[in-house]
C-alpha cells in the first residue's frame, strides 16, 4: 500500500522528475491522467448519456480536454465549457487542440438534468478564492444537485490544506494522480472529495520516494511491524506496567478509562495512583486495575521507580492548575523517562506557563505525546491555532516546539512528530463524539508505549485501533464501551501480520 500524502509541491516535482527520466513526457502525463478520470466516469456512472465538462486554463483543464476527447470517442454527448484558454505552448493547449469539441465559454453554462459534471477548473495550482464566473458555475450546479466527479480536486479545495478557498464543488467522486494530497483527507475538503480514487498514471515509486514525503495516511501498514509481540515466556511486568494519575474524589471516571483502556492494548500492569481523599472511590471501581495511594510526586516518583513503570497517562480528571502542571515538570525532571502521555486538563494546566514547560519537555530523554483537542491545543499553542496553515502544520510545528508527538484531535485527526513526520488519520467517525473517548484514546496509547512501540507509531496506532473499536460497536456506543470492543481490534490486525 503506498501510503505516502504529497503535498502540491511535492507532487509537482514528482512529475518533473518522471518526465527527467523519460520516456513519458508532460503530455503523456495529462494523456494518462484524463485516461483514469473518463475510463472512471464510463465505469462508476454507466447511464450517463451527457456529460458538462469544464476545463480551466491550466493543466487540470488540460486533463478535462483529454477526457472530454475520449468520452465523446465513446459515443457520449459532451458540452465543454472553458474558462480561460491555456498558456500556448503547454500541454494543457495541446490537450485542447487535439479536443474536437469547440468548448463554449462557461459564463454559458447552466446544468442540465441528469448530466454528469466533470470538474477540471482548478487542481493542484489552485492559489486564491475562486470567484466570478467559476463561483457561478460550482454555485448552479449545487442548486441542480448534479453528480459531480471531480479531476484531481474539487475545484476550490486547496490540495495544500483542505481549505475551501471561496467556495467549492462537493463531488461524489474525485480521482486523483499517484498519491493523495493533504486536502483529500483534511476537513473540511475530504468532506468535498466524496470518494477518492488514486490512480496510477505512471509516476514510479522510486520518483516518489526520492523526493522525501513525511506525510502519510495512517493506516496498519504505517506502523504494523512495530506492534508489540511476545515471547511465551513473557510475564505482567515484562509485558509493560502503566501508572495513571487519577483525580480527586468526584473526577476519577475519566481516568478509570484511560487505564482499563492501556490495559486493553496490551500493557501487563496497570496501576491508578490515586489520592487519598479518592481512594475509596476508585477501589469501589476497580478490580484486574490496581491501585495505589499517591499524594505527592516524591511517592509517585518512588513508586514509579520501584515498579518499573514503562507508561504513564497524566492528565484526565486533573485539575487543570498550576500544581498539575508543577507535578508533571517534577515527574519529567526526575530522570527515569518512563513514557508519558499529556492529555486533557493537564494541557490546560500547562498553558498556564507554556515555555516553562517546553524548557523541561526539551531536555526530557523518555517518549511524550501530547493529545490535545482543538481547544486545549489553542491554549497551549496560541499562535499556532491562529495562524492560517493547515492542521497538518499547525501540528507539525507544535510537536517541534514541545519537543513531543503531538496528536491533535477531531475528526482529521493529525499526528506529528518532532522529526518532521506527520500521519493523517481517516477512519474517525462522529460515533467517538462522546465524553470519554479522549480518555480512551490516551490508555490506548500508554497501553502501547508501554510494551515499547515507538512514540509516533504508538499514536498513530491507537488512533487508528480507537476508531475502528467505536466502528465496530456502532451507534449507541459510550466512551467505556471502547476498551472492551479492543480486542476485536487488535485480533483483526493479528491475522493480518
Ligand atoms: N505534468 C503535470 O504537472 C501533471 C499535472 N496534472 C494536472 O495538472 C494540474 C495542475 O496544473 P496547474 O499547475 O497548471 O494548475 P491548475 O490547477 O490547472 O490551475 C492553474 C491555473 O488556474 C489559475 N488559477 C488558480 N487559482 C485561480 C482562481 N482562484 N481563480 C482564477 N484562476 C485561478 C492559474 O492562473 P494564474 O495564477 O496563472 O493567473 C492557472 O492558470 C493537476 O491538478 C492535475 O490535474 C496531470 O495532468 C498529471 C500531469
Ligand atoms: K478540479
Amino acid at each position: 500500500m503506498r501510503l505516502e500524502v504529497l503535498t502540491p509541491a511535492e507532487m509537482s516535482e514528482c512529475d518533473r522528475r518522471t518526465i527527467a527520466a523519460g520516456p513519458l513526457d508532460g503530455y503523456g502525463l495529462m494523456l494518462r491522467a484524463g485516461q483514469a478520470v473518463a475510463s472512471t466516469a464510463l465505469s462508476r456512472y454507466p447511464g450517463a448519456s451527457r456529460v458538462d465538462v469544464l476545463c480551466g486554463p491550466g493543466n487540470n483543464g488540460g486533463d478535462g480536454y483529454v477526457v472530454a476527447e475520449i468520452l465523446r470517442r465513446s459515443g457520449i454527448e459532451v458540452a465543454l465549457f472553458a474558462e480561460g484558454s491555456p498558456k500556448k505552448g503547454t500541454d494543457a493547449a495541446r490537450a485542447r487542440t487535439d479536443c474536437r469539441i469547440e468548448p463554449r465559454p462557461l459564463a454559458e453554462y447552466a446544468p442540465t438534468k441528469g448530466n454528469l459534471v466533470v470538474d477540471a477548473i482548478f487542481g493542484a495550482g489552485l492559489d486564491r478564492p475562486v470567484s466570478g464566473t467559476v463561483m457561478r458555475a460550482i454555485e448552479f450546479t449545487a442548486e441542480a444537485r448534479a453528480p459531480v466527479l471531480a479531476v484531481d480536486l474539487p475545484s476550490g479545495v486547496s490540495g495544500e490544506t483542505g481549505k475551501i478557498l471561496g467556495t467549492a464543488f462537493s463531488a461524489e467522486l474525485t480521482v486523483t494522480f499517484a498519491r493523495l494530497k493533504p486536502g483529500h483527507l483534511l476537513l473540511p475538503g475530504r468532506t468535498n472529495c466524496g470518494e477518492v480514487i488514486v490512480a496510477d498514471i505512471g509516476i514510479p515509486d522510486s520518483v516518489v520516494a526520492s523526493v522525501g514525503p513525511k506525510c502519510f495516511e495512517n493506516r496498519p501498514d504505517l506502523w504494523r511491524k512495530t506492534l508489540p509481540s511476545w515471547a511465551v515466556d513473557v510475564h505482567k511486568y515484562s509485558r509493560g506496567h502503566v501508572a495513571a494519575f487519577s483525580g480527586g474524589p468526584s473526577a476519577t471516571g475519566a481516568v478509570r478509562l484511560s487505564a482499563l483502556a492501556a490495559a486493553r492494548a496490551g500493557a501487563g500492569a496497570v496501576t491508578l495512583l490515586s489520592p487519598s481523599a479518592a481512594l475509596l472511590v476508585n477501589a469501589a471501581h476497580l478490580t484486574s486495575i490496581m491501585l495505589r495511594r499517591c499524594d505527592s510526586g516524591v511517592e509517585a516518583l518512588d513508586f514509579i521507580s520501584d515498579r518499573r513503570v514503562r507508561a504513564i497517562v497524566f492528565g484526565p480528571g486533573l485539575a487543570p492548575e498550576e500544581p498539575t502542571a508543577a507535578m508533571l515538570r517534577e515527574l519529567l525532571g526526575a530522570g527515569e523517562n518512563p513514557a508519558v502521555v499529556v492529555d486533557a486538563s493537564a494541557i490546560t494546566a500547562l498553558a498556564l506557563d507554556p515555555e516553562g514547560f517546553f524548557e523541561v519537555s526539551a531536555a526530557y530523554e523518555g517518549p511524550l505525546v501530547l493529545t490535545p483537542h482543538e481547544g486545549e491545543f489553542a491554549r497551549l499553542f496560541p499562535d499556532l491555532a491562529a495562524q492560517s496553515g493547515s492542521k497538518l502544520e499547525r501540528a507539525r510545528l507544535a510537536a517541534q516546539r514541545a519537543s513531543a508527538v503531538v496528536l491533535l484531535k477531531g475528526p482529521d485527526t493529525v499526528i506529528a512528530s518532532p522529526d518532521g513526520r506527520a500521519a493523517i488519520n481517516f477512519n474517525g467517525t462522529p460515533l467517538l463524539a462522546t465524553a470519554g473517548s479522549g480518555d480512551v484514546l490516551s490508555g490506548i496509547i500508554a497501553g502501547l508505549l508501554a510494551q515499547g512501540m515507538p512514540a509516533f507509531e504508538a499514536a498513530c496506532a491507537a488512533a487508528w485501533m480507537h476508531a475502528e473499536a467505536a466502528r465496530s460497536l456502532g451507534p449507541g456506543l459510550i466512551a467505556d464501551d471502547l476498551p472492551g470492543a479492543l480486542p476485536g481490534v487488535l485480533g483483526n490486525l493479528e491475522a493480518g501480520r
